[in-house]
């Protein structure tokens, strides 16, 4: 799989008079490999914005190495503007135009034929509202537009910075299953979002960052599996067993609380130590499940960590 974006080392400090001196980027790395939606999240103020902004030779960066599309940033953003795509800032509009004149006019200005606007019209869902104006499309139908905007030129990657803020659940679905056809299209999408969930069914892949660090990547299924909980989940033929069985797996080791029909055991290596401990009183297991933990739990735990690891060591800005 080739990398369309690689940050290693990436460091940015913002100087101002009156707040002094602010490091938004700590060594930053990143990898967002081709043709997948990679899910970009970290809290308020951890350096999101600042890195997409140093992937689109927006803002520079202090130290480290940017490659996108295997060229170097800042160094060839001239040549790269026409391959990436993006949605930073919010988009400004002329309220009365039609989204249909809004891309004809990017057409012309970016030399791109303007068949290419009833296609792109049809991939975000406005081509049944083309001709309308602006100022009558509701703000999930602006956010498609924008993205429309961005993926005129088709370019080879596309930066989002939260797409679906302020959007209600319909437009949070809409805007995800754009991403998804764009993605299919064969565009590497670049996503910085709060919305978890979302991620978690959305993202090929995902990247965490906190206090302007690295904190955690990979598949979402690797970032989910690696950071399991390690508890599971125990129910058996009758809950007025419960009791009995929890005596025993905690005779054997294991921390076992009980709830109203199932037990939480952790404390194991293998699940077959449960059944084990179980069978030897007579008592045999219904159902027995890892306990899921989501990307959320991931995401705060990790961010947390390194938060108050960065307090103690007194580094933070
Ligand atoms: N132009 C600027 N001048 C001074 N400080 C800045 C500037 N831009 C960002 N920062 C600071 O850099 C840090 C990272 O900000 P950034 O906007 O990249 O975070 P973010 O993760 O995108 O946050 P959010 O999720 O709230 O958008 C913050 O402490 C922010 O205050």
């Amino acid at each position: 799989m080739s990398a369309v974006v690689e940050i290693r080392g990436l460091r940015k400090t913002f100087r101002s008079v009156r707040r002094g001196t602010r490091l938004a980027l700590d060594g930053f790395d990143m990898t967002v490999h081709a043709g997948q939606v990679h899910g970009f999240l970290g809290p308020n103020g951890s350096g999101k914005s600042t890195t997409l902004r140093v992937l689109l030779g927006l803002t520079r960066a202090g130290a480290g190495e940017v490659r996108v599309l295997g060229e170097p940033v800042p160094q060839a953003s001239p040549r790269l503007a026409r391959h990436i795509g993006a949605l930073v800032e919010s988009p400004r509009f002329f309220p009365h135009f039609s989204a249909w004149d809004t891309l004809a006019l990017l057409c012309d200005a970016g030399r791109v034929p303007r068949s290419r606007v009833d296609e792109v019209l049809e991939l975000v869902g406005l081509a049944d509202r083309a001709r309308d104006r602006v100022r009558t499309y509701s703000l999930g139908m602006r956010q498609r537009l924008a993205v429309a905007m961005a993926v005129l030129k088709h370019p080879d990657l596309l930066i989002l910075d939260e797409p679906a803020n302020g959007l209600d659940p319909a437009g949070i679905r809409q805007m995800r299953d754009l991403m998804r056809a764009l993605a299919d299209s064969g565009m590497t999408v670049l996503l910085a979002s709060h919305i978890l969930a979302e991620v978690q069914q959305l993202c090929d892949s995902v990247t965490i960052i906190s206090s302007g660090r690295h904190v955690g990547a990979g598949s979402v299924a690797d970032v989910l599996s690696r950071h399991a909980s390690g508890r599971w989940r125990v129910r058996l033929e009758s809950a007025d067993e419960l009791p009995t069985a929890a005596r025993a797996l905690t005779a054997v080791g294991m921390r076992v609380t009980v709830l109203a029909d199932q037990l939480v055991v952790s404390g194991i290596t293998r699940t077959g130590e449960i059944s084990r401990a179980l069978a030897t009183h007579g008592l045999y297991v219904a159902e027995l499940s890892p306990e899921a933990v989501g990307l959320e739990d991931i995401f705060l735990r990790l961010t947390d960590a390194s938060t108050a690891g960065r307090h103690r060591l007194g580094v933070m800005a």
